[in-house]
This record gives structure tokens, C-alpha cells and sequence, in this order.
């Protein structure tokens, strides 16, 4: 057998006979492949009351006899129930609880030495689980011998946080483990001093006590056993959706344990740092997955995605000059060891307050020299206090800022604005201050921007009739390496349906009635609170109430998408206030479907508008169903069958008296005005209405039966127009701040007059295009191309991120 494996299990693989069969078991099923050696930690729980006893004062002696009986019940009883109790093993095991009693009430350890006397407590944790430990695997035919790290871990006086003396430590644990037959069952976490007072590593130091027994006996590989999958994005206790990460190098590792990542001990890599060993962490309560694979070559497969969370911090700000002061009471050697994020400090210029983030524990420490330096300057020093720090790595921060700027935005977007942020010199990481609670939420956001791919765009559709129904088409199709789509949710006014996975064409059709009642203010609510860290709400409605909600999806951090006309065209106070939202919240509303449907005519004014060209006038045909309207007249079609045939094929509205008014064009045009930067409300338009007089007030259906009448005006009309090689057009025209819609006769030869089919053409006058306009003419309507145009307002929205 060449292959040295080393087996750690942490407290919590160890925290009751079900764990510790299945501990048994991984050794049993180990030892036939590798010499198998053993590193145990305080069984889950033990540490923390051996700790609490350190704390008891010997006058509450009850209460510290009650601890020190139920430390010897619980391990001797589990000995018992584990089949280990033979009279050896349960002597040993007493013999350490004798001990722990003997030195918890030694008074004069205790005054004179009071951390040495506490580590000696911490360290029969490990001691009792070893023992424990290595009778139970003897007794399952697994020959084992428990060894206590104190006579071979050497180490500075620094109880608590003991530091190792490395060449020693190194001698010793090889010569103690090197020929020994039976499985070693070492305790984690404690060492001893040159005068052989029992120290301890920092808590969750077995780890790095497994490390140096991996480099004493240049072990192949090394499994850590504990509760989680492997290391994840993020610790589950705050992010439930972290994920598991497949591989890391050994870098990696040690930069998240530094900054809080506890699966791990943050010395853990530092004796192994130049070897070949592999390190498997695993999950004793899912022993058949494989766990994260950490070793010493760079992976560079985009696997570094975390989150940590640290923390509970103090900020404060003080006038610049002072900062010196502060950072030498901050270098005093006495002060506690608060590791590598204890405290920062930001210093920008003499002019700028310097900042201050230190531990809650450190400020502590240090509050009274620090406030009697403030009141001899005479400022006062006021403090923010349990702030936690969300810090992020990842991979992509090496190539360039963008995923900063893409979380701070997500965030932003929901609400959450960081007290502090700090971009490491190191590119792969940074770290912002929140609350407490904001400091969870952000964590997931996060986290949920690294785990999912993060170019995806989760989409909410509201309104699948004929355009939402075809972008939903359009959305399954679209295929793209750069950009994904998930519509996380659908609509219509009495059912919606949701599914974070993603919707479909077919679950319109087969899901969507079945779904919830449609109610507006739960699915703001819903997507407001949902951890999708790019959201577009879609409205292809035509509804005045949805077209009312914008402002709340936009205050949400929610993009706003629509092909309906209604919103730009409401009051102008209404329109300001979108736009102001959006900005604030750095959202987009885009409507660019709201004038030629499909043709790209607000995207051109604005290109034009930002590279300084001025709009002189705007004109021309935006209504395909006006167009197609006349074009039947020239045919010779009368009026009332040409309105009747455009209804049924789709191009009018339902009710065409809505295309009839002139409404459709007017608020295409005002939404132009708009675009330009008029202040203008719908009533301030000129619109030829086309409905008769008479059949204004009637319902739809003797509207369309009454029509006919006035075949003959409209026969008369066209004749005219003809007779001078004209033809009838419903134009629009934007010009010195006014505008104007009604029917031109136009010659049939002229750009306008030739029109087919739902032909619209606007014509763009400006500085730069001012003898020929700039046209932009094609299919102004349909559901196709309309569906086509929301398509490509997300895609930009998308590609802005
Ligand atoms: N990035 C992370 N990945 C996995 N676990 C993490 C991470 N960050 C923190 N943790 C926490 O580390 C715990 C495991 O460490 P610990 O409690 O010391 O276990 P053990 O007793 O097995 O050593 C997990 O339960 C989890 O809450
Ligand atoms: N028992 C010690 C050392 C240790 O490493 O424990 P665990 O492996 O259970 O994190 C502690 O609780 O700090």
C-alpha cells in the first residue's frame, strides 16, 4: 500500500452514532485502498460547552458540575451504545473527564494562567473524541490507536491562537506516526508549548492540524468530513441557494477561508502549500458525493465564485489628520488577533475624512482610548455599528470591472446601497458593508448573480394575445452564446402563471389557465422580492391599468418593455415621472414598438438627438391600417367594406372608430414630440377625425352598418384626388412645436402616394438632413414585426448590462 490518505472529521461528522457508523464505515472502506490516518475534532457542540464552562466562575459550582456530568454522560454513553465499552476504554475515557474536573476547579491555574488553563479545558474535546473514536473502530475490527497532537504539535505561547513551530513539529509527528501499525486516531485543533502547556490552533483548527500531519508524512490525499456539500458559493446558513464549487486550487482556498469562509481553517494550506497532496471536502451526510476537489494547480474554468460574510463591524469616519494617531493604537501588539479583515482603513486625501471598519470586539477594545482622542480634537466620534461585510470573488474581476458594476447595479436595483466599498488590490475580490439584514440579502442577490449564467434575463410577460403570444414564439426560438432568456412569468387579465425555470409557448396554451388569479400588486410584490438579478417586465396588454403600474416595476429595479402607446401618451407629468424613476433607479423603459411597430424610428431620432443633429420636422404616414384603408379606394372598394375587410384581417383595432379618430397616429406623434423634448399634452394636437359625425355616439355594431352611407363622400373624395394623378394619405406632421393629422391628397407618384399594403414611411428633416430627409419606411404594422421590435428592445436592454 504507497498511498497515504488522511481522514479529518470535523465535530459535526462526529455528532451522534448515526455519524459515527457512518465515520466508521468511510475508514473501513478507506483503509483497503491507502494507509488511512485519522484527524478528529470535539464531537459537534463539545467545544462550545467546554468554552461555556471556561466561563462559569467556581462559585456557581452547580452549574459547572452539571456541565462537566453531562460532557462524561454524553461521550461515555455513545462509547457504550458504539460497542466500544470494554473496561480499558471506558477508563481512559473517564480518566480525561477526571482530569478536565481537576483542572476546571485548579484556582491557582486559573488566576495565574488563565489562558493556558483554558486551552487545557478546549483540549479534551478532541482528546475524548479520539479515544472515543479510535475504541469504537478496534471493536469493528479496524485496529486503531487514539494520539494526542500536545506531545507533537510544538507551538508558541499564543493560547487561543497558537502558532507552530514548523521543523519540530514536523520531526515529531513523523517519528511518533511514521512506523506505527495501527490507524492513528489523532486529536485536531491543540498543540503544546516548549514547556508542554497544552495550546490550541483557533477554533476550526483541526484542519490545519490535519495539513501537518498530510506534510509530516507527505500524504497523498487528504478527504475533510463535515456537514455541507464541499465548499459552496456562498455558507448555506445565510444563502440557502449557495452551490456547490467542483474544484479549487489551493490560492483559492486559502483567500476565501482568510476572508471568512469557515468550511475551512485559513491556515489550512500553508504546510501543504508546495506539495501534490489532494484535498476532497465531503459530506458525512451524503458520503456517496464527491465534494469539491481542491489542489495546488490554478483553475482557471470560471469554478472561483464565492461569497463570504463577516463580520459584525464598526465604521467610522474622522477628520484625516487624525488617522495616523488611530492607526498606530490599531498596531499595538497587545490588541486581540482579529485576522486578516479585523480592521481597514480608507484614506483618500488630506481634505477627505479617513475611514474606519474594525471588528465589533476590536472597537470594544479600544473605545476609550479612541473617544478620548476625539474629545481632544474636538470632534465627536460617532459610530455605526453590526455592520457585516458581503465580500465577493470571482474570476471575471481579474479581466475587467464589469461584474462590480453589474452587482452594484442589481443591487442598486433593489434597494440595497453598500455603506462602504472596497475593491481589493488583489483583482479577484471586494467587499461592501450593509446591516445586518440587508448584508444576508445582498449575499443572495449575489450569489444568485454568480450561480446563474449570468447573461441570462428573466422576463415577466403581461398580455399574450396577438404580439405577447408571438414574442413568446420568438423567445423559445432565440438562440444566442452571448444572451439567455427565462420568462419566469405570464399573464393575462384573469390568470397568471408563474415558474422560475422557465415558461413556454406551450404552457400558454396548456398552463396558463389553470393559474393563479391575475392580481397586479402581487406580482409587482413577487417580482420585487425574487432574487432574479435582471428583470424586464414585458406589457403587451393595451391596458390603461397596467400602463399605470410602470412607475412601481421601475421603483422595483424592474426594466420596463412595452409595444402598447398608452403610457408616453398620458399626462406629461406622468411621462416625466417614468423617466425620472427610471434614472434613479438605473432601469430602462423602452417602447421603440410604440411609432412604425417594427421600424427602428425612435432608436434613429435619438441617435440623431445625442450626436448633437437637430430635428427640424417629422412627417409622413405612420398607420399601416390607415394606408391599407386607402389603397382599397384607389382600388375602387367603398369606404365601409374596405373598413370591414381591415377589421377582419387584423389590421384595425377591434373597434375601428379607434383608427378611425386619428387617435393611433396622434399618439404616435406626440410620443415623437415627446422624444424630442416638447411639452405637449394630447389635446394640444390637431387630428382629422375620419369617423362620421353622425355615428359617433352609435354602438359598434350600427356604426359599421351605418357606414355605408357615406361611401359616396369618400368615392367623391378619391375621384377628385385622382383626376389630378393624386391620391388620398392619412398623414402626420411634427413642425415648429405643433403638429398636425388628417388626410392629404398627395400625387401617386410621390414617395407617400406609392404606400402598399400597411406601408408606413416617416420622413425626418434635421440640421444634417435638411434638403433630403432621412425616410425610414417599411411594414409599420402586424403582430410579426411588432413582436420582432419588443424582441429587440430587450435584447438592448440585455447588451446595456
Ligand atoms: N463557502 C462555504 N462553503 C461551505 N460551507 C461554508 C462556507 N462558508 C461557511 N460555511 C460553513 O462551514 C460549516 C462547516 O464548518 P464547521 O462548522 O467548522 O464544520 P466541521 O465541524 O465539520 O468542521 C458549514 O456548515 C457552513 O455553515
Ligand atoms: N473543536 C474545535 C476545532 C475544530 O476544528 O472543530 P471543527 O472541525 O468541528 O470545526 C472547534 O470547535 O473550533
Amino acid at each position: 500500500m504507497s498511498q497515504t490518505h488522511i481522514l479529518k472529521f470535523g465535530g459535526t461528522s462526529l455528532q451522534d452514532a448515526s455519524f459515527i457508523n457512518r465515520a466508521v464505515q468511510v475508514v473501513k472502506e478507506k483503509s483497503k485502498e491507502a494507509r488511512t490516518v485519522i484527524v478528529v475534532s470535539a464531537i459537534s457542540g463539545v467545544t462550545e460547552r467546554l468554552l461555556a464552562l471556561s466561563n462559569i466562575s467556581p462559585s456557581k459550582a452547580d452549574k459547572a458540575n452539571k456541565i462537566l456530568k453531562e460532557l462524561r454522560k454524553g461521550h461515555t454513553s455513545l462509547l457504550t451504545r458504539l460497542g466500544g465499552s470494554t473496561k480499558e476504554n471506558f477508563e481512559q475515557l473517564n480518566a480525561l473527564f477526571d482530569e478536565l474536573r481537576a483542572v476546571y476547579f485548579n484556582e491557582d491555574l486559573r488566576t495565574e494562567k488563565h489562558k493556558a488553563w483554558r486551552d487545557h479545558i478546549l483540549s479534551i474535546g478532541e482528546r475524548a473524541s479520539a479515544h472515543l473514536f479510535a475504541s469504537v473502530l478496534s471493536a469493528r475490527q479496524l485496529p486503531s490507536v487514539p494520539v494526542e497532537t500536545q506531545h507533537y504539535v510544538k507551538t508558541d505561547n499564543t493560547f487561543g491562537e497558537a502558532n507552530i513551530i514548523p521543523g519540530l513539529t514536523r520531526e515529531l509527528l513523523n517519528e511518533a506516526l511514521q512506523s506505527l501499525d495501527k490507524i492513528a486516531v489523532i486529536t485536531g485543533f491543540i498543540g503544546s508549548t516548549q514547556q508542554h502547556e497544552i495550546t490550541t490552533l483557533g477554533r476550526s483548527g483541526s484542519d490545519y492540524t490535519a495539513a501537518l500531519i498530510a506534510d509530516a508524512l507527505n500524504a497523498d490525499h487528504m478527504e475533510i468530513w463535515t456537514d455541507v456539500d464541499g465548499v459552496l458559493t456562498a455558507d448555506p446558513k445565510i444563502v440557502p441557494e449557495a452551490r456547490n464549487l467542483e474544484y479549487l486550487s489551493f490560492e483559492d482556498i486559502a483567500e476565501l477561508s482568510a476572508h471568512g469562509a469557515k468550511v475551512i481553517h485559513p491556515k489550512t494550506i500553508n504546510p501543504v502549500r508546495k506539495s501534490d497532496l489532494t484535498i476532497r471536502v465531503r459530506n458525512s451526510y451524503k458520503p456517496e458525493q464527491s465534494g469539491t476537489l481542491i489542489r495546488r494547480e490554478h483553475q482557471t474554468n470560471g469554478e472561483f465564485r464565492s461569497i463570504t460574510v463577516t463580520g459584525p463591524f464598526i465604521y467610522f469616519e474622522v477628520p484625516d489628520s487624525l488617522a495616523s494617531e488611530i492607526s498606530r493604537l490599531l498596531d499595538q501588539p497587545e490588541l486581540p488577533d482579529s485576522g486578516s479583515d479585523g480592521f481597514s482603513i480608507s484614506r483618500t486625501s488630506r481634505f477627505e475624512p479617513a475611514q474606519f471598519v474594525m471588528k465589533n470586539e476590536l472597537y470594544d477594545t479600544l473605545e476609550k482610548p479612541l473617544q478620548e482622542l476625539a474629545r481632544r480634537e474636538d470632534i465627536e466620534l460617532s459610530v455605526s455599528r453590526d455592520l457585516f461585510r458581503v465580500n465577493t470573488f470571482t474570476n471575471k474581476l481579474k479581466e475587467s470591472d464589469r461584474a462590480v458594476t453589474q452587482i452594484l447595479q442589481l443591487l442598486h436595483r433593489k434597494g440595497l446601497r453598500p455603506r462602504r466599498i472596497h475593491r481589493e488590490n488583489n483583482r479577484r475580490y471586494f467587499s461592501l458593508l450593509f446591516p445586518e439584514e440587508q448584508a444576508r440579502r445582498a449575499a443572495n442577490l449575489i450569489n444568485e448573480y454568480l450561480i446563474s449564467d449570468s447573461n441570462r434575463t428573466d422576463i415577466f410577460l403581461a398580455g399574450v394575445g396577438a404580439v405577447g403570444g408571438k414574442l413568446l414564439e420568438l423567445i423559445d426560438e432565440f438562440e444566442s452564446k452571448e444572451v439567455s432568456f427565462n420568462v419566469v412569468g405570464i399573464c393575462n387579465s384573469t390568470h397568471t402563471l408563474w415558474n422560475n425555470r422557465g415558461l413556454h409557448k406551450r404552457d400558454l396554451e396548456e398552463q396558463l389557465a389553470k393559474g393563479n388569479e391575475t392580481d397586479w400588486q402581487e406580482i409587482i410584490q413577487k417580482l420585487t422580492d425574487g432574487d432574479w438579478h435582471h428583470t424586464i417586465f414585458v406589457d403587451a396588454t393595451g391596458s390603461e391599468e397596467v400602463a399605470r403600474l410602470y412607475p412601481d416595476f421601475l421603483e422595483a429595479g424592474i426594466h420596463v418593455v412595452t409595444p402598447s402607446k398608452l403610457a408616453n401618451t398620458f399626462e406629461q407629468s406622468y411621462y416625466d415621472r417614468l423617466r425620472e424613476k427610471a434614472s434613479a433607479k438605473g432601469v430602462s423603459f423602452r417602447y421603440e414598438t410604440n411609432v412604425g411597430a417594427g421600424l427602428p424610428i425612435i432608436s434613429t431620432i435619438n441617435d440623431l438627438l445625442e450626436s448633437g443633429d437637430k430635428i427640424l420636422e417629422l412627417s409622413g404616414v405612420v398607420s399601416g391600417t390607415m394606408t391599407y384603408l386607402f389603397n382599397e379606394l384607389e382600388k375602387g372598394v367603398s369606404f365601409s367594406e374596405a373598413v370591414s375587410v381591415a377589421k377582419q384581417k387584423g389590421y384595425a383595432e377591434p373597434d375601428p372608430r379607434d383608427d378611425l379618430s386619428g387617435e393611433d397616429v396622434a399618439r404616435k406623434f406626440l410620443t415623437l414630440a415627446r422624444e424630442l423634448g416638447l411639452q405637449l399634452e394630447m389635446e394640444d394636437l390637431q387630428v382629422e377625425s375620419l369617423i362620421p359625425e353622425p355615428l359617433k355616439e352609435l354602438d359598434r355594431e350600427s356604426f359599421l352598418e351605418r357606414l355605408s352611407e357615406f361611401d359616396e363622400y369618400w368615392k367623391e373624395h378619391m375621384d377628385e384626388a385622382a383626376s389630378k394623378d393624386e391620391t388620398l394619405r392619412y398623414t402626420g406632421k411634427l413642425k415648429d412645436g405643433k403638429i398636425t393629422i388628417g388626410v392629404e391628397s398627395l400625387p401617386l407618384n410621390s414617395p407617400l402616394g406609392q404606400l402598399k399594403g400597411t406601408g408606413n414611411m416617416l420622413r425626418i428633416f434635421s440640421s444634417r438632413y435638411a434638403e433630403t430627409p432621412m425616410i425610414i419606411q417599411g411594414a409599420g404594422a402586424g403582430r410579426e414585426v411588432t413582436a420582432a421590435g419588443v424582441l429587440n428592445d430587450i435584447l438592448k436592454i440585455t447588451k446595456e448590462q
